[in-house]
C-alpha cells in the first residue's frame, strides 16, 4: 500500500489488508491528554464520536489510556506512536505535542471507507522547525500568518518566529513602544492560533540601528518584552543582524541577552529559550580577529540559541558548516534559511525544490527556519518541502516533497501549478549569487534544438515537444488565472501568470515564425514578427504595471530557460528572414545594453534595471562599505544626453566625497554638478555634448558607509 503522510514517518508497518472504516469510535482519554489534541480529534470526528464503537486510545506517556503501548511510544520530543487495528486505535504521544502529530496523522490516514492497519513510531530530527517570517519588505498580512499558522499545524512544523524587517515596532524607530491596539489584538490572536496548533510563536525584536548601550534601553527591550508577555507570547528573539556601529559590539550584545535571560525568561515558569540572531550569522563574515563569535561562545549564556545563515548569507546548510559553527558558539546553531526569501529579487517568484541541505546535520543543529517571501501563499511549496526535510532527513526525497507540496497547495489544478513552478524556480543573477535549478525537463530539449536550429539542422521531435511545452505554459496560466481553489495564492501571482500567458504566447508563435520563414510564406512570417513584438511589448507594460517596489520592480518569469529560448529562435529566424529578403527587421530590442564596472566590492555583481531610457541599479538592503577612490561606472552603448540622474544613499551627513562625472572615450572626464534635495538625495544632469560613460566616485580620503537606496540614471 502506498501510504502517505506529511511529513514521512520514521517507520510504517503495514500489519494487515486495509480494514473499513468504523462507523463510530469510542474516545477513551480525553480528560488527560493534550486538550489542544482532543479538540483537533472531536472536531475532525464530529458525529463519529459514540459511548460504542470501536475503541480508539489517547494520551502522552504515563496517561492510563496509552498505559498498555507505553513501551512503543519513541522517547524523543515531539515522538509519537500510533497503531491502527480492528481491536482499536492507538494516538500516544511522548509529550503533549507529539500526541497532536499522532492525530494530524491519524488525519491523514482517514478515509471515510477505509483505515490501513498500520502501526507508526515516529520523531522528528530537528528539534525546532518552520518560519521566521524576516524578511525586508512588506510584511505579511493578519489574514495570511493565521493561514500560515494553520498549515504549520497540519505539516508539524512547530514554531514562527514573528521579525519581519519593516515592521517599525519589531525594529527601528518604535521597537521601545508597545503596539498599538489594534495591532496588539492581532498579536495575541495569532499566539491563540499558534497554541492551538501547537507552533511556538516567537516574537523578536531587532533593537540594533539604534540601541544605546544604557540602562533606559535595556529596561525598554524589557518592558516591551512584558508587554509581549502580556499578549500571550511566550517565545522571544533579539535579532542583531543587519547593523553596524554601537549596536554590533558582541559584549554589550552578550551583556544585554544574558540579562534579559537571567531577568526575564529564567524568572518566567513558561517562557521558552531565547534565540538570537547574531551579527555575524554567517561564515564568510566571521572575523576570528573581530572575537565576536569567540564572545558568543564563551560568554553567552549556554541556554540561548543562536541563529546562523550558512556559509554565506544565502546558502546551503552543510554538516561541515554545522560542525564548523558549533565549535564558535559552544552549542549546536540554530539556522535561519534564507530560503525561499526573495527581498533581493522582488520581480521573480520562486516555487522550485527545496535542495542542497544535507541530510546529516541534524545533530548539529537545534533549529532550521526558513525564510520566506512576501508572497505566504507562494512559500508554502518550500515550507512544506522544509517541514518533510526537517521532520525526517535521511527519508527526503526533493521531487517527491516538492510534487506533493503542490497537491496539497493547489489540488485541482495542480499540473498547471506544476507547469508554472518548474519555470518560476530561478532568481536570475543577483547580488547574492544564489541561484536555483529552473526548466530543467525542457532544458536539454531547449539547447539541442537551438544549437540544431543555429547549425541548420534540428531534430523535429525538439520542435514539437517545445510547442507543446510553450502551449502548456499558456494553457497552465489561463487554468490558474481563474482557478477559485487558493485564491489568495492566485493573488499573489497573478502579476507573473499574466507574464507567463504571454511567454507562452510568444513561445508558441516564435515558433510559427521560425517555419514560415522556412517556407517562405512571408505574409505569414510577418503577421507573426508583429505578434511577438506585441507581446513583447505587452510584457514590458506588465513591467511597469505590477509589483513597483524600490529595489527589482516588475514581473520576471522563465528568466533562465524559456525566455531566453523565445528570444533566441525570434532572433535567428528574423536575421534570416532579412538576409534572404534584403529587409532590416528590427530585433528586440530587449533592452539597452549598458555595463558596469566598479572596485566597490559589494557592487561587483549588482543587477542592473534597464528600461528603453534608463538605469536603476538594484539598491542594496545593507549597508555598502565605499572605500577611498571607491567608483561605480555605467558604460553605454551609444553616445547621449542625461536629463537626469539621482541617487539617496540614504545618510544625512555630508556627501561632498561624491563626484559625479561624463566621459565620451572613458579616459576624459568633465564633473556634473550634484544638487541635493529635501530628502538628501543627489541629482544631476548632463545636457551639453552627449557621452558615453558615467561614474560615481568616492573622491575623498576615508572609506564611506552608505545605503544603496536609489541610484539611476535617465538617457536621451
Ligand atoms: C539574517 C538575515 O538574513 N538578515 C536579513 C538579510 N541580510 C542580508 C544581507 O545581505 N545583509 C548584508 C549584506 C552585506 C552587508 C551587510 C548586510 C540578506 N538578508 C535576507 C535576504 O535578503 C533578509 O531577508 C534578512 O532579513
Amino acid at each position: 500500500q502506498d501510504i502517505q503522510v506529511q511529513p514521512t514517518p520514521r517507520q510504517i508497518t503495514v500489519k494487515g489488508e486495509n480494514m473499513a472504516t468504523p462507523v463510530t469510535f469510542r474516545l477513551e482519554g480525553e480528560r488527560e491528554a493534550n486538550p489542544r489534541a482532543v479538540k483537533l480529534l472531536k472536531t475532525f470526528l464530529g458525529d463519529r464520536l459514540s459511548s460504542k464503537g470501536l475503541p480508539l486510545y489517547l494520551g502522552e506517556k504515563g496517561d492510563r489510556a496509552v498505559q498498555s503501548r507505553k513501551r512503543q511510544i519513541p522517547e524523543q520530543p515531539e515522538g509519537y506512536y500510533l497503531e491502527i487495528n480492528p481491536k482499536g486505535i492507538t494516538l500516544a504521544g511522548n509529550d503533549e505535542r507529539g500526541t497532536y502529530y499522532a492525530v494530524r496523522t491519524f488525519m491523514q490516514l482517514f478515509r471515510d471507507n477505509h483505515l490501513p492497519q498500520v502501526e507508526i513510531r515516529d520523531y522528528p530530527d530537528v528539534r525546532f522547525r518552520g518560519v521566521v517570517e524576516g524578511f525586508y519588505g512588506t510584511p505579511w498580512s493578519h489574514e495570511a500568518r493565521l493561514r500560515q499558522l494553520r498549515f504549520y499545524g497540519e505539516n508539524k512544523l512547530n514554531t514562527y518566529i514573528y521579525g519581519p524587517k519593516d515592521d517599525p515596532y519589531h525594529s527601528s524607530p518604535n521597537w521601545r513602544k508597545p503596539y498599538p491596539a489594534k495591532d496588539a489584538a492581532r498579536i495575541a490572536e495569532l499566539v491563540k492560533v499558534a497554541n492551538e496548533n501547537e507552533v511556538d510563536f516567537v516574537w523578536a525584536i531587532h533593537p540594533g540601528l539604534d540601541i544605546r548601550w544604557e540602562t533606559s534601553d535595556r529596561d525598554s527591550l524589557m518592558a516591551k518584552f512584558e508587554h509581549m508577555y502580556d499578549l500571550g507570547v511566550r517565545s522571544f528573539a533579539v535579532f542583531f543582524d543587519d547593523i553596524s556601529g554601537e549596536g554590533a559590539k558582541a559584549d554589550r550584545q552578550v551583556e544585554l541577552l544574558n540579562y534579559v535571560d537571567d531577568h526575564f525568561v529564567r524568572v518566567k515558569p513558561d517562557v521558552t529559550p531565547l534565540i538570537v540572531c547574531p551579527t555575524e550569522y554567517n561564515k564568510d563574515w566571521a572575523r576570528p580577529e573581530s572575537g565576536y563569535l569567540a564572545t558568543i561562545g564563551t560568554k553567552l549564556n549556554p541556554s540561548v540559541e543562536v541563529m546562523w545563515t550558512g556559509d554565506r548569507v544565502i546558502s546551503e546548510i552543510t554538516r561541515e558548516g554545522v560542525e564548523w559553527i558549533r565549535e564558535q558558539i559552544k552549542r549546536p546553531s540554530y539556522i535561519w534559511w534564507n530560503f525561499p526569501v526573495s527581498d533581493y529579487v522582488r520581480d521573480h517568484v520562486l516555487l522550485g525544490e527545496v535542495y542542497g541541505n544535507g541530510k546529516d546535520i541534524a545533530g548539529s543543529i537545534s533549529g532550521f527556519v526558513a525564510n520566506p517571501m512576501e508572497w505566504a501563499e507562494a512559500s508554502k511549496l518550500a515550507i512544506y518541502c522544509v517541514a518533510d526535510y526537517t521532520w525526517n532527513m535521511q527519508s527526503y526525497d526533493r521531487s517527491r516533497s516538492w510534487h506533493r507540496a503542490i497537491r496539497a497547495i493547489m489540488p485541482e489544478n495542480a499540473e498547471a501549478f506544476t507547469v508554472f513552478a518548474r519555470h518560476n524556480s530561478d532568481l536570475g543573477e543577483n547580488v547574492h549569487r544564489f541561484r536555483r535549478e529552473e526548466s530543467v525537463e525542457i532544458l536539454p530539449v531547449a539547447e539541442r534544438f537551438m544549437k540544431g536550429y543555429q547549425e541548420g539542422r534540428y531534430d523535429e521531435r525538439d520542435f514539437l515537444a517545445l510547442q507543446e511545452e510553450f502551449e502548456r505554459v499558456a494553457e497552465a496560466a489561463d487554468l490558474l488565472l481563474v482557478d477559485n481553489e487558493n485564491e489568495a495564492l492566485i493573488e499573489e501571482i497573478t502579476p507573473w501568470l499574466h507574464q507567463f500567458k504571454i511567454l507562452g504566447d510568444a513561445g508558441r508563435e516564435a515558433l510559427v515564425m521560425l517555419k514560415a520563414e522556412e517556407r517562405g510564406d512571408r505574409e505569414l512570417f510577418l503577421r507573426k514578427y508583429n505578434h511577438v513584438k506585441a507581446l513583447r511589448k505587452r510584457s514590458y507594460e506588465l513591467e511597469r504595471q505590477f509589483n513597483q517596489n524600490p529595489y527589482q520592480p516588475g514581473v520576471k518569469t522563465g528568466t533562465t530557460v524559456l525566455q531566453p529560448l523565445v528570444l533566441g529562435i525570434f532572433t535567428e529566424a528574423t536575421e534570416r528572414f532579412n538576409r534572404k529578403n534584403g529587409m532590416d527587421l528590427p530585433l528586440l530590442a530587449d533592452y539597452l545594453p549598458c555595463k558596469l564596472t566598479t572596485n566597490v566590492p559589494q557592487l561587483e555583481h549588482l543587477p542592473l534595471q534597464v528600461y528603453p531610457n534608463r538605469v536603476h541599479l538594484t539598491p542594496l538592503l545593507e549597508v555598502v562599505k565605499w572605500p577611498a577612490g571607491g567608483y561605480l561606472q555605467l558604460e553605454l552603448d551609444d553616445l547621449y544626453r542625461i536629463p537626469g540622474t539621482r541617487m539617496n544613499f540614504d545618510v544625512k551627513g555630508d556627501l561632498s566625497w561624491g563626484v559625479m562625472e561624463v566621459s565620451v572615450d572613458g579616459e576624459n572626464w568633465q564633473v556634473v554638478t550634484l544638487t541635493r534635495d529635501a530628502r538628501g538625495r543627489l541629482n544631476g544632469k548632463w545636457e551639453d555634448t552627449p557621452v558615453k560613460f558615467v561614474r560615481f566616485t568616492n573622491s575623498g580620503k576615508d572609506e564611506q558607509q552608505v545605503y544603496l537606496r536609489e541610484f539611476y540614471v535617465v538617457f536621451s
